[in-house]
């Protein structure tokens, strides 16, 4: 099914012109940004996530602390470490679209990632379901379905605000995505069957802001909830992190190849946690016939990712957080086939490299820095998923132990 030549749908099935908005212009430009968003361009963005996090968590210190030392001591406290990594991550796209990151105190900064989540986890709310069903009836009640394009329209303009400043400013050495595309509609702009225009380049920049988001910041998420809950595995990822690199060395997406325990074990937080357990709806342009099964024009197909990665045929313990998945009998790292939590075919996630460097930077400096551990006297750990378009889960408190 994931080869199906589709047609992509949006996340929600609301009005047909938020459909045709919504990830379309994304379809048309993919040759374009898969050599935009190449690994290189944004290593160098995410390369300090311990001073991300040891940021944010200056800001709860009290007035005329020193940083350094004492931020990271501060990180002993229990803490819940989602929106610090949300805003981490929430910025690299901001610097990879519009070339510059907000502060964490920024109000339409707060208000973008209040919207990326809203609009993320609307759908698998019962609003969402009956909008989905009764469209035409519920156009007409009030709750938090109308919100939904309330933030829609909130990012559209935020996203408008900075082409304006791009035009405004004109940079001679285009920067970032927005100038590129800036730069491509000049460029395109006498050939009628053009794509390049201002209202599919705000639309991509919001499904990449969407996209880019909350995906990644769940999954590194999982990763911390899951060293916690197995501190033996944690411990073998900084040993192996201590033998290979030099401990001001500035951690680079290459040093993967130094670290296979540390890749199975980004890897198998991929696999595990399944955050996008059935992909993102697509539609059939045409009628289809796979493997025998006949699917029609206009088919909506649900890519099930849930069960490849969960396949018992393709995983020793498909239930069990098993970073062996990834290692053969002399530990070296190992990909694998069933390996698809960015789905496969035409349709692969855009951002597949961007999240893979992002995960592996932001993974490896913080288990550099810091132990990660349940606040005293907590036992529990609540491994069960939020249901939503992303797995995450419940929201939980660690202690991140300067190391
Ligand atoms: C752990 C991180 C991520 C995971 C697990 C993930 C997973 C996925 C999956 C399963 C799809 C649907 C593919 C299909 O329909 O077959 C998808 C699509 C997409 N992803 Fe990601 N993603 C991640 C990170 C990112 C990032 C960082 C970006 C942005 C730079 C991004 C942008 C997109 C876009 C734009 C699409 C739609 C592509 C299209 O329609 O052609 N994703 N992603």
């Amino acid at each position: 099914m994931l080869h199906l030549k589709t047609k992509q749908t949006s996340h929600f099935n609301m009005t047909t012109k938020f459909r045709l908005y919504f990830f379309f212009p994304v379809f048309c430009c993919f040759i374009f940004f898969q050599t935009y968003l190449s690994a290189s361009r944004f290593e160098g963005i995410c390369s300090n996530p311990v001073l991300v996090l040891s940021d944010n968590l200056d800001h709860k210190s009290e007035a005329g602390e020193r940083r350094s030392n004492v931020c990271l001591l501060k990180a002993s406290k229990p803490f819940d470490p989602h929106t610090f990594i949300v805003h981490a991550i929430a910025n690299i796209i901001c610097v990879v679209v519009f070339g510059h990151r907000f502060s964490s105190e920024d109000e339409s900064f707060s208000k973008l990632i209040k919207a990326i989540y809203f609009v993320i986890y609307f759908q698998a709310t019962i609003w969402g379901r009956m909008y989905d069903a009764f469209p035409w009836l519920m156009h007409y009640f009030p709750g938090p379905h109308q919100e939904v394009f309330a933030f829609n329209a909130f990012m559209h303009s935020l996203v408008m605000n900075e082409v304006q400043n791009h035009e405004r400013e004109k940079a001679g050495n285009p920067q970032d995505l927005i100038d590129f595309y800036l730069a491509q509609i000049e460029k395109t702009k006498d050939d009628p069957t053009s794509t390049f225009n201002k209202d599919n380049m705000v639309q991509t920049v919001v499904d990449l802001l969407l996209g880019g988001t909350e995906t990644t910041s769940t999954t590194l998420l999982w990763a911390l909830l899951y060293m916690v809950k197995y501190p033996g595995i944690q411990e073998r990822v900084q040993r192996e992190i201590e033998a290979a690199l030099e401990p001001s060395h500035l951690i680079s997406y290459e040093d993967r190849k130094k670290l296979p325990y540390t890749n199975a074990v980004i890897h198998e937080t991929l696999r595990y946690s399944n955050i996008t357990s059935v992909g993102v709806p697509r539609q059939c342009v045409r009628n289809t016939t796979l493997m025998g099964f006949h699917i029609k024009k206009g088919t909506l197909v649900l890519p099930n990712l849930h069960s490849v990665v969960y396949d018992a045929e393709h995983w020793e313990t498909p239930w069990k957080f098993n970073p062996n998945h990834f290692l053969d009998l002399d530990g070296n790292f190992v990909n694998k086939e069933a390996f698809l939590p960015f789905s496969a075919g035409h349709r692969v996630c855009l951002g597949e490299q961007m999240a893979r460097v992002e995960l592996f930077i932001f993974f490896t400096n913080l288990l550099r820095a810091f132990t990660f551990q349940l606040p005293e006297g907590v036992k529990e750990i609540n491994m069960e998923y939020i249901l939503g378009a992303i797995l995450q889960p419940h929201p939980y408190q660690l202690r991140a132990i300067p190391r």
